[in-house]
């Protein structure tokens, strides 16, 4: 997890991203690849409300006293890791619903989503596209005080829009060209 020559592994981390599971990687890969991408430095944890609950409030600590902007937590099933990790730390918490096989990932996304007023945590959408828009959500909490991720994070979404016009689908479009 994290390649050898990765520059968002080398500097002190930012970003912390945790999952209930080692299963849950092909999914929180996808986080971890737009982090890389915007250069942000992110540490990766297998953390576990059920199988390993004891390591909850240290590495809710661990977060604090390394002052992370946000963890990103993504589980599958009965996904209690997120809002177990928001109420051990003040640290924002966006909670990933990893598609679990039995119940197509709605149980994920409905117990992250269902927090008891009082403890947030930031749902996103079922599998690889609420893993990547997380990570993306981690960047613009960053954007808000870091011009460099600013101007990143500005670039990326320039490239998104020029994909999508250099699709030759894009060609003859009514609205293509339009003032
Ligand atoms: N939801 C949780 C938690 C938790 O919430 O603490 N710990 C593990 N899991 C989930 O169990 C699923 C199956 O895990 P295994 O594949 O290891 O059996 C994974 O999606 C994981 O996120």
């Amino acid at each position: 997890m994290g390649g050898v020559n990765d520059p968002s592994q080398t500097a002190p981390p930012r970003i912390g991203v945790v999952m209930g599971s080692r299963s849950d990687f092909p999914t929180m890969e996808a986080a971890l690849d737009v982090l890389a991408q915007l250069g942000l430095a992110y540490e990766v944890r297998v953390l576990s409300a059920h199988r390993t609950p004891e390591l909850l409030p240290s590495y809710a600590a661990r977060a604090e006293r390394l002052n992370l902007s946000c963890i990103i937590a993504g589980a599958g099933g009965a996904a209690h890791l997120p809002g177990m990790l928001a109420a051990f730390t003040r640290v924002p918490v966006l909670g990933v619903p990893v598609q679990s096989r039995a119940l197509s990932g709605n149980d994920s996304l409905l117990s992250i989503v269902q927090m008891p007023g009082g403890i947030p945590v930031a749902t996103f959408a079922i599998g690889t596209a609420g893993a990547r828009n997380a990570a993306l959500f981690a960047a613009a909490i960053l954007a808000t005080t870091d011009k460099e991720v600013r101007e990143r994070l500005n670039t990326l979404r320039r490239q998104q829009t020029q994909a999508v016009l250099d699709d030759p689908f894009f060609e003859g479009h009514p609205e293509a060209g339009a003032e």
